[in-house]
């Protein structure tokens, strides 16, 4: 892996987890989802952007029988007092009945979650669970609870394996932090 700090528009990130470490632990995900899931044709739904690499890495990674959809969340400022409302484009899989795991890139304050769910229970699937690359314990604010975490990490900005910066920074191999000011 490149052990050297990147800058991304204004920013500094420097190296935080590597190519390996990430690898080994998504196949350790997939061994476990294998062994979880057998005989249950899981469909994964994974949120687009960020999730595209580690829910390509992970799927390659299973054996038994299952399928794979995307949908992207979409957050508008709404009138209604609830604020936030996320919109899923592209929620044309047939999920009643299905056992699904849904595939996130990172759980920051877990409001994204905590909106989305409720789409996916309301069409009355077998069961549901979630897997996230990474997880922010300490950011957060809603009761989302992941089944299977690759990394539980610091509250602080990271870039790479699917994560952006402003649009940039997706195509980044391994995962990278922002740099303290002070480093
Ligand atoms: O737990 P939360 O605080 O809701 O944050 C997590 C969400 O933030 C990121 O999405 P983002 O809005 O950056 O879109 P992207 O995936 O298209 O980059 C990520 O993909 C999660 O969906
Ligand atoms: N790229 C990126 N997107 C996020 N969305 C929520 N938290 C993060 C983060 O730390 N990095």
């Amino acid at each position: 892996m490149t052990a050297t700090e990147v800058t991304i528009l204004d920013k500094t990130f420097v190296p935080y987890i590597t190519e390996q470490e990430i690898a080994d632990r998504v196949a350790d995900m997939a061994a476990q989802i294998n062994k979880d899931y057998e005989g249950r044709k899981p469909l994964l739904i994974a949120i687009l952007n960020g999730s595209f690499i580690f829910a390509a890495d992970l799927f390659r990674g299973l054996h038994i029988d299952a399928g794979i959809s995307f949908v992207k969340l979409a957050s508008y400022l709404g009138t209604s007092s609830t604020g936030k409302v996320v919109t899923a484009i592209g929620m044309d899989a047939n999920i009643t009945d299905r056992h699904i795991i849904i595939v996130e890139d990172i759980i920051d304050t877990g409001k994204t979650l905590h909106e989305f769910l409720p789409e996916i229970y309301g069409r009355n699937p077998a069961s549901v669970s979630i897997t996230t690359f990474l997880s922010k314990p300490s950011a957060l604010q809603y009761d989302v609870k992941a089944r299977y975490t690759a990394f539980d990490i610091e509250n602080k900005f990271v870039v790479g394996y699917g994560l952006d910066y402003n649009g940039l920074g997706r195509n980044l191999p391994c995962l990278y932090i922002l740099k303290d000011r002070s480093e």
